[in-house]
């Protein structure tokens, strides 16, 4: 999709505050600090549109961009932030189950890894919450431009073992500075948000 309009429309803890123009929904899920916002900006061709940091656990609320008025971009707030008190992570907690279990319109989850990394135990629970759920997911490999390429192969390998994926086909080697994976995440994008059903 060539992307031109954007606007932020909404922070959301509450299911009342979630936008009601039908659009379909894709959602970013992952650590803090893994790149959701920088690839939110890759995708909608800003630098800095959605707020990226270095410092983890920024974003607090769902945000819901609209793009093209044709879909809805959900940045979901980063897990695996242990600095938050307990009873902060249990409100997380509820607003994300919330949302990921009860939105029609949500029509696929984008689940980012870091690509330098095996899975972590986080990352390796929301991929199987997710499939519980029957929630179309793609995963995206972050950070990519950070290993050599010759290490490309062996990182999707690990992840398909520590996920338990039958293939590597929703798999992504992705860069937020390089920009490399862009077409082929929108690819998966287009496909869940507009394909089929
Ligand atoms: N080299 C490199 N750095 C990246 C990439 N993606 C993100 N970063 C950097 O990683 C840091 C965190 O990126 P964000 O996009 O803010 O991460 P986030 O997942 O939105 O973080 P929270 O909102 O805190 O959950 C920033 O310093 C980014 O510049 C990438 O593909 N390559
Ligand atoms: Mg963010």
């Amino acid at each position: 999709m060539e992307v031109n309009h954007v606007e932020l429309v909404m922070s959301a803890v509450d299911p009342a505050q979630y936008p009601t123009t039908g659009y379909p929904e894709i959602a970013l899920v992952g650590r803090s600090n893994v790149g959701k916002s920088s690839l939110t900006n890759v995708l909608i061709n800003r630098r800095s549109y959605a707020r990226t940091s270095s410092q983890p656990g920024k974003t607090q609320t769902l945000n819901f961009y609209n793009v093209e008025d044709q879909l809805y971009f959900v940045d979901v707030p980063g897990y695996g932030y242990a600095k938050v008190s307990k009873s902060e992570r249990e409100k997380w907690g509820q607003m994300i189950e919330t949302y990921l279990t009860q939105r029609d319109q949500l029509k696929g989850v984008v689940s980012l890894v870091d690509a330098r990394h095996a899975p972590t135990e986080d990352d390796i629970q929301m991929y199987k919450y997710l499939a519980y759920f029957n929630l179309p997911t793609l995963i995206v490999a972050t950070k990519s431009d950070k290993i050599a390429r010759g290490k490309w192969n062996q990182a999707v390998s690990q992840i398909k073992k520590a996920m338990d994926l039958p293939n590597t086909d929703n798999i992504i080697m992705f860069s937020a500075p390089k920009k490399i994976g862009k077409d082929a995440v929108w690819n998966w994008i287009e496909q869940q948000a507009f394909g089929g059903n």
